[in-house]
């Protein structure tokens, strides 16, 4: 199966661009807020209502923040049609109890949502920026956890794009041992359409952006769907010659 393209949006207007662009996956994120910044729950239920419209299936996501967001804090009822949800784990490190934590972040939604939520667990590639647990750890953690895929994103937007931080053989190995688990492998951090050959070959059930989706490339700008194009032609091309 080719990867599906996810495409990290922050209200119902970028949602429209995005589908009229072509991605499968439409996840809601606020850019500004960081790797996972939440966006607010008006903008996350504006693009559950556009998703909702579409006829045909378009699978939604929703960024929550950093877990660490969470620990003063009660989690929103997220709603119905939101597929999978994403935690960020910059900060846990230093933690020993950080499984627990996380886990019991993650309860709290389920419990406020009233269903048991899809998670994917967020492996920073630069984790001892994020100063969170490394990758290793964490695609350990989400198996025992059950959690249904993991993301691998880099936490700081400063221009490094997953290849400057993981090399081709630890994203291999990775990979490998999250589908060896029958998890979802999602990858991210500033991918070009450049980069796309190279990341067909890792058999990636996502490729997910923001950047490459908006004007100029630069994360914070609109969403434009001739970026969408064009960045999946580049993985239909890359498929076809794989
Ligand atoms: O979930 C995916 C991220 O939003 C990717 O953002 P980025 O392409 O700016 O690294």
């Amino acid at each position: 199966m080719p990867p599906q393209l996810l495409v990290s949006v922050r209200n119902g207007i970028e949602a429209e661009a995005a589908l009229q662009g072509g991605c499968d996956i439409l996840d809601i994120k606020e850019p500004a807020r960081g790797s996972l910044g939440m966006a607010d729950m008006a903008a996350i239920s504006a693009v559950a209502e556009v998703v909702g419209q579409q006829p045909d299936d378009v699978a939604l996501s929703a960024a929550l923040g950093e877990t660490t967001d969470w620990y003063a804090a009660a989690p929103p009822a997220l709603p119905a049609g939101i597929n999978y949800a994403k935690l960020g784990t910059a900060g846990l490190r230093p933690d020993l109890d950080w499984q627990q934590r996380w886990s019991e972040v993650r309860r709290q939604f389920d419990l406020a949502a009233d269903r048991d939520i899809a998670w994917i667990a967020v492996a920073y590639i630069d984790w001892e920026l994020a100063n969170s647990p490394p990758p290793l750890e964490i695609v350990a953690a989400a198996t025992e956890a059950g959690c249904a895929g993991v993301l691998f994103d880099t936490f700081a937007k400063t221009g490094r794009g997953l290849f400057d931080w993981l090399s081709e053989t630890q994203l291999r190995g990775l990979v490998n041992d999250i589908h060896a688990a029958g998890q979802l492998v999602a990858v991210a951090g500033q991918i070009t359409a450049e980069n796309v050959p190279a990341l067909i070959d890792f058999a990636p059930d996502i490729i997910a952006i923001r950047s490459a989706a908006c004007a100029g490339g630069q994360r914070t700008n609109a969403i434009e769907a001739e970026a969408i194009r064009h960045f999946k032609t580049a993985m239909h091309n890359a498929a076809i010659s794989h």
